[in-house]
């Protein structure tokens, strides 16, 4: 699914208006209608509706809401907030038709004190064009801090959230439900905007398919349907060589459970064959845990440069995954430059491998080409530098992957996914009861399974994000979030692949 930006959105708005075609005013009530409808099936019409309106069409959306509400019997108490003088003609067409008088707030102490009901935020749309400040920013304090038990729901964006640029010099609107028009907005998908965003409830309103379809965009969601079509179902006359033999260089003293998450993942995304390169503290560990990985051993108990030896000797390997539990002594970042010389196949880097890589930054250089990075914030920071905001971290991103060729997945909750194009993709399932040790060990895993196999770089790490986050859910699900542990990731990882078929 596309993510359009602001401008997009406006051209989409027009290409339905001349091409369906419908009139502004029609479009606007539909859009209000799905909001309409969505409220009504989620409160009951005993709740008290307050409904806040700019006078853009932001604000023409929440006074049509306010007027389909009423005639559903919900009690309705429109305010109309003097953002600007000028108010556009849908706003105008829409207040004529409002059965019910407004009041109308040119200050913040003029926010009534609302104790039940619920809180409709209609005020700014995409038009934000500069930070909320001043009055306004105390009108958006006063509806924040309106008590907890009552739910805001924000029209098309929280009210002062810019959606293609960072809004933290503005004031915001704190939703815990944002009803949207049609597609994602790139703000809600970062970090900065988490807590003003909250539930995001994509609603369509019918813009032409044919605008969204010929529009480009640098930026993507992987949703369900996207993946399905990456996934290849196994050959009927497979054997274990069909699906490819991944080496796998983790674990560090202290730290097997790392590559045996890593491991057990790899099996259960279907690769063929699996050899674990591990320190000798962790052979007896791995061949117990995980009796289907064949097992070499490094003498030392960090991994030393003896690994990248193995690797020259034996070329068989499809892909390697490296980095899980890995540490970073020098011995082992000496293997890892003398592995980057060697191997020029695309393989999987993460957690300590990223942090050596960070430290000798030369190293950069060397990574084959369509390789997959998996940093977390930390480790992006770490390998490229800080940013002044999450937008410009996006660009870093998307730069970076470019320079190296590689495909970068750098972690959150919508993971963001780089490609050498420039194009991002962000991955929608996942969650907070991911955010556990090893949850990172069992996406290695799987990224490096799905690669041995034989998928290309690009349909790897889209299918791997997705697959993981799903089963993620799937084990949030049954277990909760607080309960579950990376290892239950792995669990639930069946119950996804049996899922993806067309
Ligand atoms: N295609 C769709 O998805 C549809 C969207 N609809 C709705 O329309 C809005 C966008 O409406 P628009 O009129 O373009 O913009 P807003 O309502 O968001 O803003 C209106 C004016 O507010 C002023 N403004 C901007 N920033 C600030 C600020 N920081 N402080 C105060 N005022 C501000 C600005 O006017 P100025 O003259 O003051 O510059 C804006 O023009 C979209 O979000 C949907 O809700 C349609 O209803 C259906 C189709
Ligand atoms: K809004």
């Amino acid at each position: 699914m596309k993510i359009l930006s602001a401008q997009q959105i406006k051209a989409a708005d027009a290409y339905t208006i001349a091409n369906e075609p419908i009139s502004s005013i029609d479009l606007m009530e539909r859009a209000a209608s799905a909001c309409a409808q969505w409220i009504s099936a989620h409160f009951s019409s005993s709740e008290t509706v307050h409904i806040f309106c700019g006078k853009g069409n932001n604000g023409g959306d929440g006074l049509a809401i306010a007027r389909l509400l009423w005639e559903q019997d919900y009690k309705v108490q429109v305010y109309i907030v003097e953002v600007s003088l000028h108010a556009t003609d849908d706003f105008t067409a829409n207040l004529e038709k409002l059965p019910i008088q407004p009041q109308y707030i040119h200050a913040s102490h003029e926010v009534p004190s609302i104790t039940t009901g619920i809180v409709v935020d209609a005020i700014l749309g995409t038009g934000l064009n500069r930070p909320v400040e001043g009055w306004l920013a105390g009108v958006f304090h006063h509806i924040n801090n309106l008590q907890q038990q009552i739910p805001i729901l924000s029209i098309d964006v929280p009210s002062g959230m810019m959606i293609d640029s960072s809004s933290e010099k503005s004031t915001c609107i704190h939703a815990r439900y944002t009803l949207s028009f049609e597609v994602y907005k790139l703000g809600f998908l970062l970090p900065e905007n988490a807590e003003r965003v909250g539930e995001i409830v994509l609603l369509p309103i019918g813009l032409h398919p044919e605008f969204l379809q010929r529009e480009s965009t640098p930026y993507h969601i992987v949703d369900a349907a996207m993946v399905r079509a990456l996934y290849q179902p196994r050959k009927s006359f497979a054997h274990k060589g069909t699906y490819g033999h991944a080496l796998l260089i983790a674990g560090s003293y202290g730290k097997i459970g790392a590559a045996v998450l890593s491991a057990k993942a790899c099996l259960r995304s279907g690769v063929g064959l699996l050899t674990t390169y591990l320190p000798s503290c962790g052979y007896n560990i791995m061949q117990t845990s995980v009796p289907e990985a064949m097992c070499i051993t490094d003498p030392r108990n960090e991994l030393s440069m003896q690994f990248y030896t193995l690797v020259q000797e034996k070329q068989q390997y499809n892909t390697i995954g490296i980095g899980p539990g890995l540490g970073t002594d020098v011995s082992t970042a000496k293997g890892l430059e003398k592995l980057l010389l060697q191997y020029k196949q695309a393989m999987v880097i993460d957690a300590d491998a990223l942090n050596i890589i960070s430290q000798y930054p030369r190293l950069l250089d060397q990574i084959p080409a369509n390789s997959i990075l998996t940093p977390h914030p930390k480790e992006f920071e770490r390998l490229f530098g800080a940013t002044s905001n999450q937008f410009e971290r996006l660009s870093l991103l998307r730069e970076k992957a470019v320079q190296y060729k590689l495909y970068i997945l750098l972690k959150g909750k919508f993971s963001a996914i780089a490609c050498p194009d420039g194009v991002v993709y962000f991955n929608s399932t996942g969650n907070p009861g991911m955010a556990t040790g090893g949850s990172g060990d069992v996406l290695t895993g799987i990224l490096t399974g799905l690669l041995a196999q034989g998928y290309q770089s690009k349909v790897a790490v889209l299918l791997g994000a997705y697959i993981h986050g799903a089963a993620g859910d799937a084990a949030a699900e049954q277990l909760s979030q607080e309960a579950m542990v990376a290892g239950d990731i792995i669990d639930f990882l069946g119950e996804i692949f049996k899922k993806l078929p067309n």
